[in-house]
């Protein structure tokens, strides 16, 4: 592969001082247009290949939690969500246009590893260790939401019944067992705080997946509950940023007036709430925006042109590690901004979205095809590691926001 990160590097000087020369925003579209070009060739040829094969797991069935740096899976602990995450790759992969066959055996290999790893009461299991039996007995709030999220996309593929009914019954219990008494829901069973946002916006994400799906109004219930809740609770209506911790009664944690943030976070949730707006009509107010900005100006660093893993709220450096996946959220909140704008607001967001897809294609030239970093050092340089499975999801979710971009601006062609 020729592709190099550089190739797609816009002039982010124009980017920053917003000029627009004529001609410009008929490229940028167009530029968009190659880039998609790029990614379904490494997703289908490179990606997808190596995921569906070696990263299934065939003896002890779901997916793999990592691949090592040669391309091979290993023993060892796995997180049960990662199958479901692999589960909705293998679904977006269809609809992209990928092999349908091999999707659905995919689809389908996950859905019987899931169901065989779900207690009585229709929750997920956590962890599995080496040997296979569960080693953490208790229920968390994440998973069941990628649970969700997995059975959405599964339906929508499979268009198998049961799916709908185990989905309907996990909602229901999440709803029952998990729920707060001061509203929201806890964060585990077994060990409620502190409360997190985080698994809240996932519970968002599989609520909007459902929500052109099934006619159910309990979905559009509870996304509608947890954007009440980011609005009442999680964003930090003065700073303009979401607040990722709390204590049992819902007190934001904070650390001498600060709090840590999250930019992969603000990015996720604008880009989340814009679907939300899109989906539904409600109204999430100047905060989409307003924490896209926060990222941009304090979370990304402008040198090694990457979304970092985490700032102070006063903007100062926190963590200056850069994971894969706040790299797919800056791409996906950016085409979201670029969606609902206009010339140059979305020529500028569009900038934008190119370089986090630039960004993010540096991060998959590994010397073994299909694989990606995870983790980028302050330096600059990729850390040493294997490839966690679990950033197909995210990998595959940009390429196809990308895509419904890319088809929607074709229209006005
Ligand atoms: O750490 P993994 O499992 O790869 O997930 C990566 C990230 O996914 C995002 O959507 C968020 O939920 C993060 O909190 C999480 O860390």
């Amino acid at each position: 592969m020729n592709v190099t990160y550089s190739d797609m590097k816009p002039d982010t000087a124009s980017v920053a001082n917003g000029s627009l020369i004529a001609g410009e925003e008929l490229r940028d579209t167009t530029e968009l247009k190659e880039t998609l070009g790029l990614y379904r060739k490494v997703l289908f040829e490179q990606i997808l290949p190596l995921w569906s094969t070696v990263g299934a797991d065939h003896a002890r069935g779901g997916y793999a939690e990592t691949l090592s740096a040669r391309g091979r899976g290993a023993p060892g602990p796995r997180r049960v969500r990662v199958t479901a995450r692999q589960v909705y790759a293998m679904c977006e992969a269809a609809e992209l246009g990928w092999n349908r066959l091999a999707a659905e055996a995919g689809v389908r290999h996950g859905c019987r590893f899931l169901a065989l790893h779900t207690s009585a009461g229709g929750f997920l299991f956590h962890t599995l260790a080496a040997d296979d039996s569960v080693s953490d007995i208790g229920f968390d709030l994440y998973d069941q939401a990628f649970l969700l999220f997995a059975h959405a996309h599964a339906w929508r593929l499979l268009r198998d019944p049961d799916i709908v009914e185990r989905a309907r019954l996990l909602r229901q219990s999440v709803v029952e067992r998990f729920a707060h008494a001061d509203g929201g829901f806890v964060d585990r069973l077994d060990k409620p705080f502190p409360l997190r946002s985080n698994p809240h916006m996932h519970l968002l994400e599989a609520s909007l997946a459902w929500l052109p799906l099934d006619p159910d109004p309990r979905w559009r219930e509870l996304a509608d509950t947890v954007v009440a809740l980011f609005l009442s609770r999680f964003v930090d209506r003065e700073r303009g940023i979401l607040r990722e911790t709390f204590g049992a009664d819902w007190t934001p944690v904070e650390d001498a007036g600060r709090c840590r943030v999250e930019p992969g976070h603000n990015y996720e949730w604008a880009w989340l709430l814009m679907r939300w707006e899109a989906l539904t009509g409600g109204d999430a107010g100047a905060f989409p925006l307003g924490m896209v900005g926060f990222a941009e100006t304090h979370g990304y660093d402008p040198l090694r042109r990457v979304a970092v893993n985490e700032v102070w709220s006063d903007g100062s450096a926190s963590d200056g590690k850069a994971r894969l996946w706040p790299q797919t959220e800056r791409l996906k909140a950016w085409l979201a901004v670029a969606r609902r704008s206009q010339g140059p607001d979305r020529w500028r967001a569009e900038k934008f979205a190119l370089d986090a897809a630039g960004t993010l294609m540096s991060y998959l030239q590994t010397p073994v095809a299909g694989l990606w970093h995870d983790v980028m050092l302050e330096d600059g340089s990729f850390a040493a590691g294997d490839a966690p499975g679990s950033s197909l999801y995210h990998i595959i979710c940009a390429i196809g926001e990308l895509q419904r971009y890319v088809d929607s601006r074709e229209e006005y062609a």
